[in-house]
């Protein structure tokens, strides 16, 4: 029945104090004030409902969310909400939008490679979405490879102007998002030509449209790159192709905080490192991280509450039958996902502090902890995306057909997720950079430079390079070693940080406790997972393994009383959920029932087609002699 809370039962057997969970999960008071506050704004206006995404058509679906767009810059500046308001909302819409790239990649870019000259110029017009931009670094040859890229900027002396040039086909601009029909303006990463010398990847920005008309400037060639993974999805989004046919551009507008041209036509390297024209890219990997949270979170939240309201066997003398989340499979399976997304949040919080401490140094002057910030940034944005994309498909399976429906939301986030895995660098890449980082830092064992931070623990190695054991083999031939040993960095330093968040002070009954029981089971299950590495290096012994199964099987006894707890102190919205099974009061049956008689293929008993296709074969005179 509506208004009842069919899972207060479970809401009862809570350990803890909800509310001041709802806080830790938050960040903080003023950060749950603000969610809390725009996640309610955004589900009570119809201007963003999203429930008829999925019978929409591909041009049904782009137009509605440059509406929902528009509306939402419109709510914004009627509303005068802030930055972080702002930003909230640009969330809680859930939409893949070209404004994710303008607000998530353009304007820092040129925040953090321009020139304050060139700061003062574009940020204001960016702000007021008077342009709007978009990052185009990949191309239809290269992606991972940036120094690979093909597109030219060639410096004419002459006319104080650079050549933008796409010379092959592979260097056609591919993938970027907001590319492909909004964006009037793009950060391009091109290689920088200076008097017939090559002075690698720098990026330039440059007009694609008109401002008059959105036509497409002299020179510009663009449009989107079609249909990508699933329906809805991410084809919200237009992922464009753009080629340039020589389009000159004035020399102010390469983002010169790294490297310059002067009107001489001279290069200069400023005193910083070339890779921060990779700054960007840094920037984004440490908010995917958080975004993992998000996502993971909100997948454990649909299938928590789902376990909790289905029922399957069990059923002792004409009793109710057995709720699913109390076999122990099916916790062995949840629970860990659920303790995942406690870690990734503070482990997001922890690369949000470490990606504005190395901002904060590189302001200085100080690179001394920038090849740090970029393993991490790179290593936990390719531990936390893969975990959450299987996380998220174990939740659909989790809640058996259902979980297969789209109103369940799981399809749509499983398919609107995925790609974090490949964009903003794909996975193993990123571990290859960690084990790099991880091979360097070894090489430097015994020397005066002590490893610090997240590889302080790596002092313990020494031994391993004085006795200089092993075959040294290439990086290359040991490369998948390496990357299993770059995800076990990366797992390390979440446990740590988790292990360091409860060292905090954190109020609320009850609540320590159960952050205390969610990191022993993210960690004994990592442990449980990989006890072949830990028994083959003599780390743990079969009885340490037996002890540590064991363990877990408790723990999850301790969490089956909080888990809906536990998924309540997100504080979603069922909005923004988009799941009948996830929905708070666990009125699930009901809403399933009605949702299905909403499908447009309902709209009529008999369906189109019947008469043209299936009553002739109904009807057919010829039969086999078999039937
Ligand atoms: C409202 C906010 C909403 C935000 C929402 C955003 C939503 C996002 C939506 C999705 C958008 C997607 C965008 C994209 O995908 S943009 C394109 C992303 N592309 C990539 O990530 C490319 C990956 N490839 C690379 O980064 C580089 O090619 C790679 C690092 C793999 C190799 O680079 P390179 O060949 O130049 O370098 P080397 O490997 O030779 O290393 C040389 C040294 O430089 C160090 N290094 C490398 N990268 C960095 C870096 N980024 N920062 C600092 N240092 C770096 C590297 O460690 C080497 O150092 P050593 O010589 O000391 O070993
Ligand atoms: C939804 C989406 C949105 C995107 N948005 C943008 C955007 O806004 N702007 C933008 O510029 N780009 C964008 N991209 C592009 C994205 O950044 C690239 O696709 C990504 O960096 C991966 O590069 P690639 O496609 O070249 O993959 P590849 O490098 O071709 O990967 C293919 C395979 O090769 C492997 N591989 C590659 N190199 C090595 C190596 N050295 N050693 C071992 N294995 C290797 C990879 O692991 C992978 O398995 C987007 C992509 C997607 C899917």
């Amino acid at each position: 029945m509506e208004g009842v809370d069919h899972l207060a039962h479970e809401r009862n057997k809570s350990e803890f104090d909800v509310d001041a969970m709802k806080i830790v999960w938050a960040g903080s008071p003023h950060a749950f004030d603000v969610s809390d506050r725009i996640s309610k704004l955004v589900a009570s206006d119809p201007g963003f409902r999203k429930d008829n995404r999925s019978t929409l058509s591909r041009k049904e679906l782009f137009k509605n969310t440059l509406r929902k767009a528009a509306y939402a810059w419109k709510t914004i500046v009627d509303l005068r909400l802030s930055e972080e308001e702002a930003a909230k909302l640009r969330f809680y819409v859930d939409e893949p939008a070209f404004t994710d790239l303008h607000w998530g990649m353009f304007i820092p870019a040129i925040k953090g490679q321009g020139t304050e000259e060139q700061q003062q110029k574009w940020l204001p017009l960016a702000y007021k979405m008077q342009i709007i931009g978009c990052y185009a670094q990949t191309e239809l040859g290269h992606g991972s490879n940036v120094q690979g890229l093909e597109t030219t900027a060639t410096f004419d002396p002459q006319t104080d102007e650079f050549i933008i040039h796409s010379p092959t086909l592979t260097s056609s601009k591919w993938w970027p998002g907001g590319l492909g029909k909004v964006a009037t303006h793009a950060i391009a990463y091109a290689r920088l030509i200076v008097g017939g010398r090559e002075h690698g990847v720098n990026g330039f920005i440059v007009q694609l449209r008109s401002l008059e008309d959105h036509s497409p400037l002299l020179g510009i060639t663009v449009g989107d790159i079609g249909m990508k993974f699933g329906n809805g999805a991410y084809n919200t989004m237009d992922n464009g192709v753009l080629r340039f046919d020589h389009v000159r551009i004035p020399r102010n507008q390469m983002l010169m905080r790294v490297s310059q041209v002067t009107c001489e036509g001279k290069y200069k390297q400023s005193d910083v490192p070339r890779q921060l024209v990779y700054g960007t890219m840094v920037y984004v990997r440490q908010t995917i991280v958080a975004d993992a949270s998000c996502a993971l979170s909100r997948a454990v939240c649909i299938a928590t509450r789902y376990s909790a309201v289905r029922r399957q066997f069990g059923s002792q003398n004409g009793g109710p039958e057995t709720q699913v989340i109390d076999y122990k499979t099916q916790q062995s399976r949840l629970f860990p996902l659920l303790a995942s997304a406690y870690a990734f949040r503070f482990i997001g919080e922890w690369l949000k502090w470490l990606y504005a401490d190395v901002t904060q140094r590189l302001q200085a002057n100080d690179f001394s902890t920038l090849p740090e910030a970029h393993a991490c940034t790179a290593g936990l944005k390719s531990l936390t995306t893969t975990a959450t994309a299987d996380g998220i498909e174990e939740c659909r399976k989790l809640c058996g057909g259902h979980g297969y429906l789209c109103s369940s939301g799981l399809p749509e986030l499983f398919a609107v997720y995925v790609p974090a895995c490949t964009y903003e660098g794909d996975n193993t890449v990123l571990l290859l950079q960690v084990a790099r980082f991880l091979m360097k830092t070894v090489s430097q064992l015994g020397s005066s430079k002590k490893p610090v931070g997240t590889i302080a623990y790596m002092t313990r190695v020494e031994h391993l390079m004085q006795c200089r054991c092993g075959v040294q083999r290439g990086f290359a031939e040991l490369s998948v070693d390496l990357v299993e040993a770059a995800v076990a960095h990366c797992q390390l330093i979440v446990v740590s940080k988790f292990i360091e968040k409860l060292q905090q002070e954190i109020p609320g009954k009850g609540v320590k406790q159960q952050l205390e029981v969610l990191c022993n089971i993210y960690a004994l299950f990592l442990l449980h997972k990989h006890q072949g590495d830990f028994l083959s290096t003599g780390c743990i012994t079969p009885k340490h393994a037996a002890l540590a199964n064991d363990e877990l099987r408790s723990l999850y006894s301790q969490v089956r009383p909080n888990a809906i707890a536990l998924v309540d102190a997100f504080n979603y919205t069922d909005h923004y959920l988009g799941s009948i099974l996830g929905c708070y009061d666990g009125n699930v049956y009901p809403k399933l029932y009605e949702a299905a008689w909403k499908d447009p293929l309902n709209e009529s008993v008999v369906p189109d087609g019947y008469h043209q296709y299936i009553r002739p074969l109904l009807k057919q005179e010829i039969r086999t002699a078999r039937l």
